[in-house]
């Protein structure tokens, strides 16, 4: 889907907004005030009239609806809001008659199979609608007759499509591209791009670099400034190296097959001892509870070991972090890095780059965890914190940086990072940094001053996912020699969650939701949504069910994001409800379900989402609904998605897949379907996880890459 696709998609009729946006007085919220057990408030903040390129022009604006505590400065922003939305008028939030609710019954394995049984139509559950009046908060309604209709189109910066389709420019209006210029905050109609799932990127056609967090700083007095700071991660041993554990389908990694293609490979290793690693390194892992490598590990450690470029794609939740961070610490320890001192300018060895804050600083704590001990010093910078303590972090000393792609340009374009030492660069999510959000930047940063060419460094690029179209642009981040791992099908979802798909039309979703969380209980569970006013909206209705819930989308301040997956991962909180600013990468122990409420636009995204639950060998289940009105460029996807993980797959969907089968789909569009190989089509070869490769020779020709 081009810009003018994606024009068309976004510039819909008039919709309004309903979300609840709360006074934070009002709330009658834990501790920390940031669960959604609130009294709802008003604000004209909720009409934002026709929904358009919102982020484009409201970057700033857009802090103002997240939900949760702020900064004293910024609260009192909110002080004159006026009703606009709230609980009450709308036709479908009304009661439920959940009383001959066979899920009620308690059984979890009747609730699942019910819940497949009942999936039926929309017509069967409305008819189960008892007749209780609408809740009644505040003016205007959830349910105001387009009920969902707002979050159908608005916001369309969360979709994604395909390579070019799915987002938008990522320099938008820079003119030059050379602009950087972030969280803007005033709504000034610089326009620019609301990232898919967290950075701003808006061009005002300046030269300049320009942080998100230096308005205030730098005099702009237009941008607002960020003053938070993440609380230092807890020092305790206990805490570095705490750990969940890997559950009973763990061993079963090893009858994975693993394809590993390109030229001399070396063979995989079946041992943490065959890496021959040094004895600190050997002992963290110890520490960390890792007795038995899992199959991307085998392979992509001595790969890395033995200095090659490596793509490697590998389901969800099977250790990919550890696959990468490893053997570079490995080559760091043996090349002998030494605690990097405080200097104005650090001059890190490794970069590593994710797409989401909350994704990078697991990732950084990885590194500490592994790092422990030695005299590698891991910083982690991001967007949405003060730069300043970025900058702080940085100056006493960096060996491994991890960064969001934002911060990263920013401090590089203030002469904090100097990139000539770089010798590893890792790109986690590597699809969603190479695609049409992020791809911009990287090519940016890979030919930034200083930075080694791909000759002269490492480079790594992990995901579960790698369409075809951006296999094919890392072929410029890459040696031309390098080496493809793909565990299991590229692609594919972990064959540990349970998937099930039900269709509901878009009225009876929320209801069908109440109904399954209660039958859930307390366990965890992540409830994705397709914009991030849906995410605040869903979050406060189920509060309003008394479903302790907080909520974690683009649009929270930074604090209240970690403070959101701070309650969640402690159980506070059992439930989030997430935009896709989640679906990548976040490992929290002990998330049983995941339920699409809405299905996402892309496969791939489908399969991130599933995959925050049944990690590490652990079994989970997936809840997701479908709607035939909007879904249904998925059906095909889906049915092979669920196919290949050996899941039942539905009759109506299959059907519905059958009648919009497009002969020779790809993946270009919204639904596009994974890559099934490295897309060099090189003579590859097929293995189970623990048994080495032949080494297939394949010629690449560098410029077909680049
Ligand atoms: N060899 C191992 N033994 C035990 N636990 C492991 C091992 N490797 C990784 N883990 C644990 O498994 C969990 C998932 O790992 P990780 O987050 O690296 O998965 P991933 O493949 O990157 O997933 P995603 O695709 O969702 O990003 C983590 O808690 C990690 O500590």
């Amino acid at each position: 889907m081009g810009d003018e696709d994606w024009e068309a998609e976004i510039i819909k009729p008039h919709v309004s907004s309903c979300v609840p946006v709360f006074e934070k007085d009002r709330y009658s919220s834990g501790a920390n005030g940031d669960t959604f057990n609130r009294t709802p408030a008003s604000s004209s903040e909720m009409d934002d009239g026709p929904v358009r390129r919102d982020h484009f022009m409201r970057s700033g604006f857009a802090a103002e609806r997240s939900l949760g505590n702020r900064d004293a400065g910024e609260s009192n922003k909110r002080e004159n809001t006026t009703t606009m939305g709230g609980f009450g008028v709308g036709k479908s939030f009304g009661n439920r008659g959940f009383s001959n609710n066979k899920f009620e019954e308690g059984d979890s394995s009747g609730f699942w199979r019910g819940y497949q049984d009942g999936n039926d139509s929309e017509a069967s559950w409305t008819s189960r609608r008892g007749g209780r009046g609408s809740f009644r908060g505040c003016r205007g309604g959830f349910g105001l007759g387009s009920s969902n209709s707002e979050y159908e189109h608005g916001e369309g910066t969360q979709r994604t499509g395909g390579l070019f389709g799915s987002r938008r420019p990522t320099l938008g209006g820079a003119g030059n591209g050379d602009t950087y210029q972030r969280r803007s905050g005033s709504g000034s109609g610089r326009g620019g791009y609301k990232g898919f799932n967290e950075e701003v990127i808006t061009g005002s056609g300046k030269n300049s670099l320009k942080s998100e967090t230096e308005g205030g700083e730098s005099g702009d007095t237009q941008a607002p400034k960020i003053t938070y700071i993440p609380p230092p991660p807890p020092e305790d041993e206990d805490s570095i190296f705490a750990h969940y554990q890997t559950g009973i389908n763990f061993d079963k990694y090893d009858t994975i097959l693993v394809e590993v293609s390109g030229h001399d490979a070396p063979p995989a290793i079946l041992t943490f001892e065959e890496a021959h690693l040094c004895q600190t390194l050997n002992n963290n892992i110890a520490k960390a509870g890792y007795t038995k490598l899992t199959p991307v590990q085998k392979y992509s450690i001595p790969i890395i070991l033995a200095g090659r470029d490596l793509m490697a794609c590998a389901q969800t939740g099977s250790g990919k972090t550890a696959a990468f961070l490893l053997p570079v610490l490995a080559h760091m320890m043996r090349d002998g890095i030494t605690a990097s001192r405080f200097k104005d300018l650090q001059e890190p060895e490794c970069i590593i780059v994710a797409p989401t804050r909350e994704l990078i600083n697991q990732i950084y704590l990885e590194a500490r965890k592994f790092s422990f001990g030695t005299c590698v010093r891991a910083v982690v910078i991001y967007g949405g914190t003060q730069f300043g303590h970025s900058v702080r972090q940085i100056v006493q000393g960096c060996n491994i940086l991890c960064a969001t792609p934002g911060r990263l340009m920013d401090i590089i374009g203030k002469e904090k990072i100097g990139l000539r030492q770089v010798k590893y660069l890792v790109l986690d999510e590597a699809d969603r940094m190479l695609d049409m959000g992020f791809g911009p930047e990287m090519k940016k940063l890979i030919s930034c001053p200083g930075m080694p060419s791909k000759e002269q460094r490492q480079t790594l690029l992990f995901s579960a996912t790698f369409p075809e179209e951006i296999q094919r642009l890392a072929g410029e981040f890459l040696k031309s020699d390098y080496l493809f791992v793909a565990v299991g099908q590229v692609g594919g979802a972990c064959k540990d969650v349970q998937q099930t798909i039900i269709q509901v039309g878009q009225y009876s979703k929320r209801e069908k939701l109440v109904e399954i969380l209660r039958n859930i209980g307390d366990e965890r569970t992540m409830v994705f949504v397709e914009t991030k006013k849906k995410a605040d909206f869903i979050a406060t209705f189920l509060c309003q069910e008394k479903i302790s819930t907080t909520s974690i989308h683009g649009d929270r301040e930074q604090r209240e994001r970690e403070q959101a997956l701070g309650d969640f991962r402690c159980g506070k909180c059992p439930v989030l409800v997430a935009t896709s600013v989640a679906a990548r990468g976040l490992d929290i122990e002990n998330v049983q379900h995941v339920i699409n409420l809405d299905l996402p636009s892309t496969i791939d995204e489908y399969v991130h989402r599933i995959g925050r639950t049944g990690r590490c060998g652990n079994t989970g289940r997936a809840i997701s609904f479908f709607d035939p009105e909007s879904d249904n460029h998925l059906a095909q996807p889906l049915v092979k998605v669920l196919s290949d993980a050996q899941q039942d797959v539905p009759a109506w969907l299959e059907e519905i897949a059958f009648s919009t089968y497009v002969p020779g789909f790809s993946g270009s569009a919204r639904g596009n379907v994974f890559s099934s190989v490295d897309t060099r089509k090189g003579k590859s070869t097929l293995n189970t996880a623990g048994f080495s490769s032949s080494q297939a020779p394949i010629p690449v020709d560098d410029e077909s890459w680049d």
